[in-house]
């Protein structure tokens, strides 16, 4: 008795028991057929896997310290390659760069005021002698001047064995003993706002000067309430000679207030929920306890929630150490995304549709448009930003300040009519000047859009990591499967100090940390490209007369021009490597200024060659 089939289809499938001879070849070469499709597309299937196991993937990691230039020269890599992908994100670094703005207003206000309660930088004279003439702020009964940047270096230099103590012929001799960066201990009267932390000595450090007070002009500055809501004021812009007169610099901060609440706006835009830590303001002298003060009364309405807690403004707080940042990542993009507005004559068709389908509609076209308030606010403001940006005596201050915001990251200070327009677009060069803080790593993934001849079909992974001290020891489980690393020293930096550690000079920082980089055994095989970076603001400060050789002893009298710095800080990079290379590898270096976009364009196709070459080299490909 034949045994019941336990598989339903068998059932239906069978041939039917009356079956001709006929039907059975018909029937035969049908399943024939359909076995044929079917194999063919498990070949497929299998030829697709395959290819895609043998795709090739090069990752290259971007190292460096804070500011150095990584995720501008990961931007650059965007732009060149992926440029819909670039033009699309512009207008999200709108909001980047409305922050930049109004945090180098800030700066320059805090440099007026003279000293915040709980600030450091003030003598009794300097606070009897207001600069605006207006009230002196009062100091707080338990005010003591910090200690001064110490005379030696913290602990964990002294680990990395640096050169000041060994003597190499190809280090550089940072002056150390009563040098300009480490003075002996004192007290420290003036303490450098965050990101621009510069030690000239050829500066005039003293605020008590008489020829310090703020200068007395015969401009009538108008003193008009805050103007917040209102239409532009009408008092003459772009005077880049006036003065500000006495009581008008109190009427003008008066009219900038706006921009603190604008400034809270834009982090809770800006930063998620869970990194409190980055939200954190220095307090602005007119709230208290977290909450505003009764002549903020007018702003109260914007008093800001950020997931349901309003913000504390951190009376106490310096302003330093707070910059703003994000992870890596698409998430805060996410989030600016949603409130992004569009300008439909601006955005170009591909802005229009979505690449991954979430983003809203132009905003423009559907009448759901997000209230630009930031930008509205810049715009209001942009007449007193650029009086108060453009007075003489403002820049005098920031001079002895030691604050030189043109150099400084995120300057847009010279383009406020074009940013603040209300239907202002972020151009390239915008994007790339952006400031934003990267905390945490992050591997961007792309294929060029452009073709790139044998390197199409190549996935780049690009990994950019946070450069600040406390973020290097998250770099190591990166180091795994790189094809290149690209370092970059901003050499711009030998007269500045680390923001998270003024008691070290940039440039020396850079120096150790590529003493690490070659020197270590999982990267020993990986292949080393060099960015001295921001050799534009280098040529700047060379040019105004800041000597090398009185920060790098080793310098000597050679010429202080932008050819021989470079020339010889190459050199110096150059020996670092070779002598501390485990192995004998390849290693390229450039002079570069990743801003900008041309010379970087030609830096960037010949290291993506090299690597590529090295790559296909080492898979024995070629
Ligand atoms: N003028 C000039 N500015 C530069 C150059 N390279 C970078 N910048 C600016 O310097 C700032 C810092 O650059 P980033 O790319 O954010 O620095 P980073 O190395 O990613 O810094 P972290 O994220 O803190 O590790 C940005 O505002 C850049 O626009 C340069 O070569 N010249
Ligand atoms: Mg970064």
């Amino acid at each position: 008795m034949p045994v019941p089939s336990e598989d339903p289809l068998d059932e239906v499938l069978k041939p039917p028991p009356d079956e001709t001879p006929e039907q059975r070849e018909l029937r035969l070469e049908r399943e024939a057929e359909a076995k044929r499709v079917s194999l063919a597309i498990d070949a497929n299937i299998k030829a697709e896997r395959q290819a895609l196991r043998k795709k090739r993937i090069v990752r290259l990691l971007l190292l460096g310290q804070s500011e150095s230039g990584k995720s501008t020269t990961l931007r650059q890599f965007q732009r060149l390659y992926t440029p819909t992908a670039f033009r699309e994100e512009r207008i999200l670094w709108r909001a980047v760069i409305q922050l930049n703005i109004v945090r180098s207003i800030r700066i320059i206000l805090d440099a007026l005021s003279g000293p915040m309660p709980n600030s450091p930088y003030s003598s009794p004279r300097a606070r009897n002698r207001s600069l605006s003439r207006g009230r002196a702020p009062p100091l707080p009964s338990n005010y003591s001047p910090p200690f001064p940047p110490q005379s030696h270096a913290p602990d964990n230099m002294d680990q990395m064995d640096y050169p000041r103590r060994n003597g190499h012929g190809h280090d550089m001799n940072f002056s150390y003993v009563n040098h300009p960066l480490y003075p002996p201990r004192q007290p420290q009267r003036h303490q450098i706002p965050p990101t621009h932390h510069y030690n000239d000595p050829d500066l005039d450090d003293d605020l008590d000067d008489s020829d310090t007070d703020f200068a007395v002009g015969n401009n009538s500055y108008p003193s008009s309430p805050p103007n917040f809501n209102g239409s532009p004021r009408s008092h003459p812009s772009g005077s880049s000679t006036t003065t500000l007169a006495q009581s008008p610099l109190e009427a003008l901060k008066a009219r900038l207030l706006p921009l603190r609440h604008i400034e809270a706006l834009l982090i809770a835009k800006l930063v998620p929920p869970n990194e409190e830590e980055a939200t954190h303001l220095a307090g602005p002298s007119h709230y208290q306890n977290g909450q505003p003060s009764p002549t903020d009364s007018q702003f109260s309405h914007h008093t800001l929630h950020h997931n349901g807690r309003p913000y504390r403004h951190q009376r106490s707080q310096s302003y330093r150490n707070q910059e703003i940042f994000v992870r890596p990542g698409p998430g805060w993009k996410g989030g600016l995304a949603r409130a992004r507005v569009n300008f439909p004559d601006y955005s170009d068709a591909s802005s229009q549709s979505s690449s991954n389908g979430q983003r809203p509609m132009s905003a423009g076209n559907t009448g759901l448009e997000s209230p630009d308030e930031p930008q509205e606010v810049l715009h209001s403001c942009k007449r007193d930003m650029i009086q108060l940006w453009n007075d003489e005596a403002v820049r005098d201050v920031l001079r002895r300040r030691k604050i030189r915001l043109e150099d400084a990251s995120g300057f847009f200070l010279d383009d406020l009519e074009r940013v603040t327009a209300l239907r202002y677009m972020p151009t390239d060069d915008d994007v790339l000047k952006a400031r934003l803080k990267t905390v945490g790593v992050s591997e961007y993934k792309f294929e060029m859009e452009i073709s790139a001849g044998r390197e199409s079909g190549t996935e780049w992974r690009i990994v950019d990591v946070g450069g600040s001290r406390s973020q290097r020891p998250t770099w190591a489980p990166f180091f795994d499967d790189v094809d290149a690393i690209i370092f970059l020293a901003p050499i711009s930096g030998f007269d500045q100090v680390l923001a998270e550690d003024r008691t070290v000079n940039r440039l020396e920082d850079s120096v150790l940390l590529w003493k690490d980089v070659c020197s270590s055994k999982i990267l020993a095989n990986v292949d080393l490209v060099l960015f001295l970076n921001k050799c534009d603001i280098l040529e700047k400060k060379l040019n105004s007369g800041i000597k090398l050789a009185k920060y790098v002893r080793s310098y000597g009298d050679r010429p202080n021009d932008l050819d021989s710095v470079s020339k010889y800080l190459r050199g110096k990079f150059s020996a670092i490597h070779r002598e501390y290379s485990p192995n004998p590898r390849k290693f390229y270096a450039f002079c570069t200024s990743v801003t900008d976009t041309v010379t970087t364009a030609g830096i960037i196709a010949s290291v993506r060659d090299m690597v590529i070459r090295q790559h296909l080299k080492q898979s024995k490909l070629l």
